[in-house]
């Protein structure tokens, strides 16, 4: 049977809490292979997004399958393809590390060398309680059993939360190893943009429910400008500019971070009345703040959030 090239995909997919919308209308087609850094603010859908993957929420509407197969109906073979590892290393506190591994060894393909090698980089002995592990300890037992799973999909939900700084290394380059060695395609939720930036191979921006954004880190920088002009007060027009992500004012200096500004776009600066026009790339971390604040903006502005023109996967 041909390899299906999509992990996830969504269609048209919605799930309620109440009468709030945490997915709304999601359309999402996840490539197989690499690191893909699922962003978002607060509140925008991305847990709720793992939550009907994995099968524990109902939609309400729409489609979801995770290595093709519906997300409704998950069989135990399936869900042994699927790692899954999230903030709080949710872990069974009464055992030892050792008993925990016997237990998973018997449970599905396991992988005792890949297991071993993280446990070892975090190091955890394999007599302690799990109760007695530190947080970082906890995480890296909780990343060493999923990817001792060997798991074609693994899934993080913010990992390093609390995480020391070689902790965070840790994991970081175990992800890395995984994804490069052992083609493990993974899917990583975090708000640290520095971690996205040193690991990820691909971008999904989620906001309110949706796809706001798609594509490597490196065409995002290419698309993503910061323009500073002197507009001499003729300010009115700006806020139209298509493109637009963020606009300010900085010692009389106007900074716009425009998306896809058009090749005549310091023309038309000209003809606003701007001057000492210069334009300058920004770093993956500005251009994914200048998205993410630009959806604020534009729900700001209308009331509530309008999609058109904000897609740009
Ligand atoms: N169990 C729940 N009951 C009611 N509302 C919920 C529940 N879980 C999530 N929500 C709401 O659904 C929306 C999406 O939440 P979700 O946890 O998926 O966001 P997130 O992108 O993971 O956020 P964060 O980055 O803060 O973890 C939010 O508005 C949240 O308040």
């Amino acid at each position: 049977m041909p390899m299906n090239p999509y992990v996830i995909e969504t269609e048209n997919l919605s799930l309620y809490y109440g009468r709030k919308p945490a997915l709304n209308s999601l359309s999402l087609q996840i490539p197989r292979g690499g690191i893909h850094a699922l962003i978002g603010a607060n509140g925008a859908g991305k847990s709720s997004l793992f939550r009907v993957l994995l099968g524990f929420e109902t939609p309400i509407a729409g489609r979801a399958r995770i290595l093709g197969q519906d997300c409704s109906a998950l069989t135990p073979e399936l869900r042994a393809r699927i790692g899954f590892v999230n903030e709080e290393h949710t872990l069974p506190d009464w055992m030892r590390v050792d008993e925990l591994t016997r237990l998973q060894r018997s449970n599905v393909a396991w992988n005792q060398e890949s297991f071993e090698e993280v446990v070892r980089n975090f190091n955890v002995q394999p007599q302690q309680k799990i109760s007695q592990l530190s947080r970082g300890e906890r995480a890296g037992v909780s990343l060493a059993l999923a990817l001792g799973q060997r798991p074609e999909l693994l899934i993080l939900d913010e990992p390093t939360l609390g995480l020391d700084m070689v902790a965070k290394r840790t994991l970081l380059e175990s992800l890395m190893y995984s994804s490069a060695a052992q083609e493990t395609t993974i899917i990583y939720c975090s708000h640290q943009m520095e971690e996205i930036e040193r690991i990820a191979d691909h971008l999904i921006i989620m906001e309110l429910g949706r796809l706001r954004y798609m594509s490597e880190p490196d065409e995002l920088c290419q698309r993503v400008r910061l323009w500073a002009a002197d507009m001499a007060g003729n300010q009115a027009d700006l806020h139209r500019l298509p493109g637009l992500l963020e606009i300010q004012q900085i010692d009389g200096v106007t900074q716009l971070m425009m998306m896809d500004a058009p090749a005549d776009f310091e023309t038309h600066l000209g003809s606003m009345g701007a001057r000492h026009i210069s334009n300058s790339a920004v770093g993956l971390n500005r251009a994914v703040d200048s998205l993410l604040a630009s959806g604020h903006i534009s729900r700001r502005a209308a009331g509530n959030f309008n999609q058109s023109g904000s897609h740009h996967a």
